[in-house]
Order: C-alpha cells, then structure tokens, then sequence
C-alpha cells in the first residue's frame, strides 16, 4: 500500500462569483500543481471524505456518517452531474470492517452527492468518474453532529482498511475551512424552509436556481458590514492547518462544536472531513505534511487552503 493526502476547501461560487483575475490565477496554479502529483501517483483508489449541502442527505434521515456503494452527482454549482466510478465491492467491506472497529455508520446503495464532493474529484483528477472512489460523507452542516473525537475514530477505522490494501490509494478530505454560507437552520425555520431540510430531495430547476442565487448574493457582499454571517478567520484556519502538519491529532478530540461555529463560521465544521482524512493517513504510519496554498477569499465564501501529505 502506498497512501498519499490531499485536503482542499471547495466553493459553490468558483466561476459565479469569482475574485480577481490574481488570486484565480493563483487558486488555478496551486490546483494544476496538485492535480499533476495526483496525475503521477496514479491512484487505484480515491477515498473521499466529503460534506453534503441537503442535496443527498436530509432530516427525514440524517446520518452522522455514510459510506456509498453507487453515487451520482446533482451537478449543482457548475459541477459536473452523473454517476461516480464507485468501487462498490470495496465500499462494502469497508462498511463491515468500519462497523467492526466499533464506530457506526450508515451504508447507502444509492446516493446523490453535491459539489461537496464533486468538486474536488474534478479538480484533482478532471472528472467525477476518472478513478475508482469510495465516497464517505461526514455530517458537517446540519447540526446536531457527532463529536470531532468521534469522526477521529471513523478516521482511523478507514486508514487501517487502506493499509490492508495492496494498492495506491489517495486520501481526499473536502471542505472547510472558516466559512459561512447561507446554509439555513433547522432550529426556528419557517415551514417552508423545515420542509425543505427534512424532505427536499430533486428540487425543481426553479427552486435550485433560487437557492443557487440566495448563495451569489451572500457572496457579493461577505465580509463587509452588510452581511450577517460569520467572517472568515486566516488565523483560525493556519492554526488548524499547523496542527495537522505537526501531527497533533489527539488534540482536535478536545475540539468544541459551538466555539468552532463563533470564532469560524457554521461550515467551517467541514473541515471534519480533513480530520477523518489525516486520521485515515496517520493510521497507516507516521507522515509528512506540508501547506501548498492559503488564502482568505471573500467573494468565494472560503477560507482557500490546499494541504498535501503522504507517507514517511
Ligand atoms: O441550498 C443551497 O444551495 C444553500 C447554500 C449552499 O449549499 C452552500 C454551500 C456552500 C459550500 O459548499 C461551502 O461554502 O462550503
Ligand atoms: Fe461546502
């Protein structure tokens, strides 16, 4: 088994509300650079961790965690629709050994994911379907989640599967970092918008066109008096981005969900998915990391990072 990571933020509003030409220029390098060491490792097998924005995963059944043996993708936000190349097999006795370790997950056979988890395949390797995959969606946006000690565990429980692996497998952790999109809550909502987070699956064109506008207009104006969500936080997101380089795992355990939503936004905890992602990793041997790229981007809602890590 030869195991390398990549963790990145993703952004509904790349090429719909983009920053300057610069710092796209920039985002644009540090992608090609990953995507070329992904095109030179040749993975068999890609293991995303990734966060879903009530496209698959709604309140009439909300699981902490999900392994899919069959995904298609929404294709919301510019993504790319249509099914993944999952390794169903894999997938499967992923499941039974996950549930062995003593950490429960849930299994789905059929599965709409988002640009939570497409996004990234495309980025890295230019399509959704390129290499085989095995999706694992952590709940990262619709509260109440499973405490971050618990999504170590998972974390782990998957790098001891890949171990036993005879292959090339590549680690994905997407989302995060400090954030806050107009995701909405479930708690006080209006009866349309309940309905809509407990049931919404295949919404109308219409009906994702308005959600997808809601997200632009939020853009336009983050990180100015006007808007009402959480700013970024650069120094939030270095100091969780130096804690997964030096290795200090065991202290995202201690990690508080309702502190991490005030100082960094509610979707900052997507970057549950890079915790189980280093886990996964660390449970395979120890490892080097390092941080390809950060910045700060308003008009994307994201604080951008790119972090790569692989084997000692
Ligand atoms: O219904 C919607 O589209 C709500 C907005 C939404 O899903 C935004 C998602 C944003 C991210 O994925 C993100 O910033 O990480
Ligand atoms: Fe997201």
């Amino acid at each position: 088994m030869t195991v390398k990571l990549k963790c990145l933020s993703h952004t509904p509003l790349r090429g719909l509300n983009d920053p300057g030409a610069a710092v796209v220029a920039e985002v644009d390098a540090a992608l090609a650079k990953a995507r070329a060491e992904v095109e030179a490792f040749d993975p068999e097998l890609i293991v995303i961790f990734a966060p879903d924005h009530y496209n698959g995963l709604f309140y009439d059944l909300m699981p902490p965690f999900v392994i899919a043996t069959a995904a298609e993708s929404v294709g919301d936000y510019l993504t790319q629709p249509g099914p993944l190349s999952v390794a169903k097999d894999l997938a499967l006795e992923l499941t039974r050994h996950v549930l062995d370790s003593d950490v429960d997950i849930a299994l789905s056979h059929r599965l709409q994911v988002d640009h939570g988890c497409t996004q990234t395949l495309e980025e890295l390797t230019g399509s959704i379907d390129r290499y085989p995959v095995i999706p694992i969606i952590i709940n990262s946006v619709a509260p109440p989640f499973a405490p971050y000690r618990r999504v170590r565990k998972l974390g782990e429980a998957v790098g001891r599967f890949i171990a036993k692996l005879d292959k090339r497998v590549l680690i994905l952790g997407t989302g995060g970092l400090s954030h806050e999109p107009p995701v909405p809550l479930l708690a006080d909502a209006p009866e349309a918008i309940s309905e809509f987070l407990i049931a919404g699956r295949n919404p109308t064109p219409e009906a994702r066109a308005a959600r997808q506008a809601r997200t632009i207009a939020a853009g336009k104006i983050y990180g100015t008096a006007e808007s009402l969500q959480t700013p970024l936080n650069a120094d939030w997101d270095l100091a969780f981005i130096d804690l997964l380089v030096q290795g200090r795992l065991d202290e995202i355990d201690e990690f508080k969900i309702e502190e991490i939503s005030k100082a960094a936004g509610r979707s900052a905890h997507e970057v549950r998915t890079w915790v189980a992602a280093f886990a996964a990793l660390a449970a395979t041997g120890a490892y080097s990391a390092r941080q390809d790229y950060y910045r700060a981007i308003n008009e994307w809602i994201a604080g951008y990072g790119v972090v790569s890590a692989e084997q000692n």
